[in-house]
């Protein structure tokens, strides 16, 4: 095949059960219904799926093994509650675990028959095999769509193996080569940059190779800066820190901030996230300008960086045992992810110590 050539071209009515922005559950609720009633057989509460898309829906992946994505699994959150090196992965499995328990407890409602692994299946299949549909002219909220065949598409974080892309119009849902394609290639896609976290959490796998893999240094700009003034042996207290931190702060937040919601007072106001590490030793931008703005030069801004990463690795190291027995009432499939998320952290921390 050469670059361009369209691989599949699915008209939507037939072949993809669409979410319906009027309708009073939202996105992941309605596709979560559809999906359990078909796998019921329930023509009772018929989700006015064609004949093609049922017959297609039975053939997912089933409940009751392996929970896909541990964001979906309640015991891998709770056993690392504690493991301060996965607390980025924790909060999100810990927020996404609150919506899928809200979500069942209103579904519930409408239906006393509802089990909660059924539901947690059917939102598994929504969160790891659904396409997030945008209208370019912006006339209707964006739609998640499960779409035959086009979610058999596996993806690569590596771009020159990434070889599909898609898009969709109001009718029909496209998938075509970004470049030419070699007899028994394999045909993937990217489900987007992201770091390791994001498909532990979603997809249950972790690409073979991720560019786009990082480790978070600090959560937000006044713990980078209290974590410097401790290195620098200076007392929480001592004079001029604290408005020398401020003043860091403020101008990497009008550089590179972003706004978050402060759950303690309600308010949105502005913070640093970006204080990552990245594959092969990359330094965010973020990271980089709060320290030399700290430090007052770029070598001693490096030096500190390696030292936070030097010190995270041996914290990671010395945690490994109390997260083996955290997870040790864990299935077999979400320990071995945990094990290998930790390991490829360690690896990425050990480019730059
Ligand atoms: C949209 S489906 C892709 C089709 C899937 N492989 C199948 O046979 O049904 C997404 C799921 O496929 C698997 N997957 C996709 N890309 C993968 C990859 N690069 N390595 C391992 N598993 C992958 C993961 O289980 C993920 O949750």
């Amino acid at each position: 095949m050469s670059r361009n050539d369209p691989v599949l071209e699915i008209p939507l009515a037939e072949f993809g059960i669409l979410d319906d922005p009027s309708e009073r559950t939202t996105w992941s609720r309605q596709l979560g219904r559809a999906l359990v009633d078909v796998h019921r057989r329930s023509r009772a509460s018929d989700p006015g799926l064609t004949e093609t898309m049922r017959t297609y829906a039975m053939t997912l992946p089933k409940f009751g093994g392996e929970a896909i994505g541990l964001a979906n699994n309640p015991d891998v959150a709770s056993a690392l509650a504690d493991a301060w090196d996965c607390r980025e992965a924790v909060s999100d499995m810990q927020t996404f675990g609150e919506q899928i328990s809200n979500s069942y407890e209103q579904e519930l409602a409408l239906d006393p028959t509802l089990r909660e692994d059924e539901w947690r299946w059917a939102l598994s299949m929504v969160h790891s095999r659904t396409f997030r549909i945008e209208d370019e002219y912006g006339r209707r909220a964006t739609r998640r769509a499960l779409i035959a065949a086009a979610d058999l598409l596996n993806h690569s974080s590596v771009r020159g193996e990434v070889n599909c892309d898609w898009s969709a119009n109001d009718d029909y849902f496209v998938v075509t080569t970004t470049r030419d394609v070699r007899a028994g290639e394999e045909l993937c896609i990217s489900y987007g940059e992201q770091c390791d976290r994001h498909f532990a959490l979603f997809y249950g796998f972790l690409p073979s190779q991720n560019p786009f893999n990082r480790v978070k240094l600090f959560f937000n700009g006044r713990e980078a800066l209290d974590w410097y003034q401790e290195l620098c042996g200076a007392a929480s207290d001592a004079p001029g820190w604290s408005n020398e931190k401020e003043r860091v702060v403020k101008l990497v937040c009008d550089k590179y901030g972003t706004y978050k919601m402060d759950k303690s007072t309600g308010l949105r106001r502005r913070v640093i996230q970006d204080l990552y590490l990245g594959e092969g030793g990359k330094v965010s931008d973020a990271m980089l300008l709060l320290f030399n703005e700290m430090c007052g030069d770029e070598e001693m801004a490096i030096a500190a960086i390696r030292e936070r990463a030097s010190e995270l690795r041996a914290n990671m190291l010395n945690t490994t045992e109390r997260v083996e027995a955290a997870l040790a009432g864990s299935d077999a499939y979400s320990q071995s992810l945990v094990r290998e998320y930790r390991r490829r952290k360690i690896d990425l921390l050990s480019h730059i110590v």
